[in-house]
């Protein structure tokens, strides 16, 4: 008889994903020799090719000096048109409508720079009630900026009374009655903590349907879920590039500006010397001539040792493909989820992400009634080497990346559950 665990070995046997490519921290002890982590959604394991990549970079620099920006073999004036192609394929977009640059939140202010413009009774920015706290709190500095009361701007839309996510209908319902006071929707293409996949096609043409400008923060969605940001007319988004994306802590975000607004001359954007035409940034004229492309949005020169693990992750999705990450992202969480239903059962514990496949990414939610959620997590740490994340004051939020993640890995997430949280009938 093949006991679950045999089962779970069965089936990584069978459908082996790519784990090979990555450094999966040991586990110092304990029955097996490497950490079960399922914490891929906050921060992805390092590639190994990473750190060859970036010592390549370094050489260039010690052998080159400034010399380096045309000669090196990856020439870094241009470096950052290395990250475009693939990062653009990521998420379903056209080149010139992609662009990595700076850090997420700091992005998705200067997208709003351009696309939060309130006027006459269009004011209301909408994001989730659960949003993550820094796009919250930039939406509500960026009423403030403009003289509004962030209190009366921002729409936090909430669940029905006695539910966990949102209901596409209900969103769209919302925007279609109360649209043309709707300057801003700003949702997570996935939110962070219930791992819900909102239908982002179907709420953009919503929001656009009323007026509104439609943008995303894709940092739970990029390397997670198929997108395709151009079709799906969505105005603008930016993700981060440290979860699933696997490009290092304080990694690089990846931002899409729509086709429609490039090139647009009476968009405000804030600017710098990146902003410009490549061609004209030496020419150190006092007017700027920026490119038809999201290009425009640049400011600074970028960092370029920050760019190479950035480039070394986009190469691993170019090659394995989103369609067949999603295809072992669907079996791994089907799986998890099959296991966790059999846990929670009896136990005070419960998956709050949907359960439709199609509304979800990687991540499945478990809400635990009555102890806390950094307690569980930290039993599951260090009694059962298992990572997960701890959202307090009740959920832990466990990922199983397509990627790297194994089904043995799901396999211990609910053997720990089972040890660790005390069933009604133990
Ligand atoms: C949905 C979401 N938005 C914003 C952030 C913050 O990103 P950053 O620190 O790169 O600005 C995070 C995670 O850190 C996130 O999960
Ligand atoms: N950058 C971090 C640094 C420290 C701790 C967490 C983060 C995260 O990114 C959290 C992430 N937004 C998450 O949803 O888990």
């Amino acid at each position: 008889m093949r006991t679950p665990e045999h089962q779970a070995h069965d089936r990584d046997a069978a459908d082996p994903g790519h784990r090979h490519l990555f450094h999966v921290p040991p586990a110092d002890g304990g029955r097996y020799p490497e950490v079960a982590y399922l914490a891929g959604n906050s921060l992805g394991l390092q590639p190994r090719a990473t750190r060859g990549e970036l010592l390549a970079d370094l050489d260039a620099w010690a052998r080159l000096g400034v010399e380096g920006h045309l000669d090196a073999a990856r020439p870094w004036l241009p470096y950052h048109e290395l990250l475009t192609g693939p990062a653009a394929r990521l998420v379903g977009a056209r080149p010139a409508e992609v662009v990595v640059m700076n850090s997420l939140t700091v992005d998705l202010h200067l997208l709003m720079v351009s696309f939060y413009r309130p006027a006459g009774r269009r004011t209301r920015i909408v994001i989730e009630d659960t949003a993550f706290p820094s796009d919250s709190y930039a939406v509500r500095s960026q009423a403030r900026f403009h003289g509004l009361d962030p209190d009366a701007t921002v729409v936090r839309l909430t669940p029905r009374p006695g539910e966990d996510t949102l209901r596409t209908a209900d969103v769209c319902d919302f925007l279609a009655a109360e649209g043309d006071t709707v300057a801003l929707v700003l949702l997570g293409g996935v939110n962070y903590l219930t791992g819900e996949l909102l239908d982002i096609p179907a709420i953009t043409a919503a929001g656009r349907a009323a007026g509104a400008v439609v943008g995303w923060d894709l940092a739970h969605a990029a390397g997670n879920v198929p997108l395709a940001l151009h079709d799906w007319d969505v105005d603008f988004a930016a993700w981060c590039s440290y979860k699933y994306l696997n490009a290092g802590p304080g990694a690089l975000a990846g931002v899409f500006v729509h086709e429609r607004h490039l090139g647009d001359p009476h968009l405000p954007r804030f600017e710098g010397w990146w902003s410009t035409e490549a061609a004209t940034r030496f020419e150190m004229t006092p007017v700027s001539r920026p490119p038809a492309t999201v290009e425009a949005w640049q400011i600074s020169n970028p960092p370029i040792l920050a760019m190479g693990p950035v480039r070394t992750s986009l190469e691993i999705f170019d090659a394995v493909g989103m369609p067949v990450l999603r295809e072992r992202s669907l079996r791994l969480t089907g799986w998890l989820e099959h296991l966790l239903d059999e846990v929670t059962a009896d136990r005070p514990l419960t998956v709050v992400t949907p359960r439709d496949p199609a509304r979800r990414g990687c991540q499945l939610s478990v809400r635990i009634a009555g102890a806390s959620a950094a307690e569980l997590a930290k039993r599951l740490r260090y009694e059962h080497g298992v990572i997960a994340d701890a959202r307090e004051p009740d959920v832990v939020r466990f990922a199983p990346v397509p990627l790297y993640s194994t089904y043995h890995d799901c396999w211990r997430v609910a053997d720990a559950l089972a040890a660790t949280v005390e069933g009604a009938t133990s």
